[in-house]
């Protein structure tokens, strides 16, 4: 069963705890060698939605279930609980919000105050008991290549199209080789959401190295850069090789469709009444902030 949102404040509320979360990414933006806080709140919101199963509508944001360690504690996520520690503080200030709506939230914030598109976001996600954390085992592992990544997404009957746009996000951040046995890129400051994952993609050169965890992964020496297995497929398999092309030429396009999928993604498997209208933030920015 699809589970319902239950909206329960009004946009000004939630715009004051986007400032919030906002205003404390600026305040902590040296964490992680410069990138801040951004990054690792957009992997946290993808993967608390991730989990979604469309065969039983289990997993997926509505329940907030990353809460709970054994969802916390999954392999795949090493390195989140530093972005669920950055959003504890927010949770104590607003204990009205739900952890569903906290975690989405999180990821909205970063992608705007990266200068990446606007996200229009709806509320109304209701936590569920420990009883409902899903499974481990449900995120994606970067070691493979394009047949798994098709496969792997046919979970969420997401297209060509919509895979590639969605691993945009990879622009922003890094790996880091304690948390998932890849590393880098070495270059600091890649929290500007942009289309240049694209741009690298393909006019960079790639070489396969093995890394010190022993994975094989793809380095650009001159730029410092890297490219996860899973990366690297999108280069290698020509139908996903098409959007590429177009998303590298095209930012407001990448911009465009990144927000369509990036909203199915952590919306998926909740049904929002038509009342329950999405909500447009400003960036501090835009507030004169
Ligand atoms: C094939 C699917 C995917 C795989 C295998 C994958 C794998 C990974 C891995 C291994 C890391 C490095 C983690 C670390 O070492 O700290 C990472 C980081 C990251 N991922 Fe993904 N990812 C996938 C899809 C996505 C999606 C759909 C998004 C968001 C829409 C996303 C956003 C991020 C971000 C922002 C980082 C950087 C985090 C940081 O700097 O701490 N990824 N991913
Ligand atoms: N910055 C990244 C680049 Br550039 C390429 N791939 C990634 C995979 C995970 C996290 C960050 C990146």
């Amino acid at each position: 069963a699809l589970h319902t949102a239950q909206q329960e404040k009004n946009s000004e509320d939630y715009q004051e705890v986007y400032n919030a979360i906002a205003t404390k990414m600026r305040e902590e933006k040296d964490f992680d060698n410069n990138n801040g806080y951004g990054p690792v709140l957009v992997r946290l919101s993808w993967h608390v939605s991730g989990t979604w199963d469309k065969r039983d509508n289990s997993g997926g944001s509505f329940g907030g279930t990353y809460r709970f360690k054994k969802e916390m504690n999954d392999p795949l996520s090493r390195g989140l609980q530093n972005g669920f520690k950055f959003l504890e503080s927010i949770d104590k200030q607003f204990p009205w919000l739900s952890h569903g709506d906290l975690f989405t939230l999180g990821g909205v914030t970063a992608i705007q105050e990266m200068q990446g598109p606007k996200i229009p976001w709806r509320s109304g996600r209701v936590d569920e008991p420990e009883s409902m954390v899903p499974d481990n085992g449900r995120l994606p592992e970067p070691h493979y290549g394009a047949d798994y990544v098709r496969s792997y997404y046919e979970r969420f009957n997401f297209t060509d199209q919509e895979v590639v746009a969605l691993l945009g996000a990879h622009v922003l951040g890094k790996a880091h080789l304690k948390n998932s046995g890849y590393d880098g890129p070495w270059d600091d400051e890649s929290n500007i959401f942009s289309n240049a994952f694209y741009d690298n993609l393909l006019k960079l050169k790639w070489t396969p190295e093995i890394n010190d965890a022993g994975n094989k992964q793809y380095d650009n020496k001159e730029k410092g850069y890297m490219m996860l297995p899973t990366d690297y497929a999108l280069f290698q398999d020509p139908k996903y090789l098409k959007y590429v092309k177009a998303y590298a030429n095209d930012q407001d396009l990448f911009f465009k469709d990144f927000t369509k999928v990036y909203t199915k993604l952590i919306e998926n498997g909740i049904e929002f009444p038509k009342e329950n209208k999405p909500h447009l933030f400003k960036t501090l920015k835009e507030q004169g902030k």
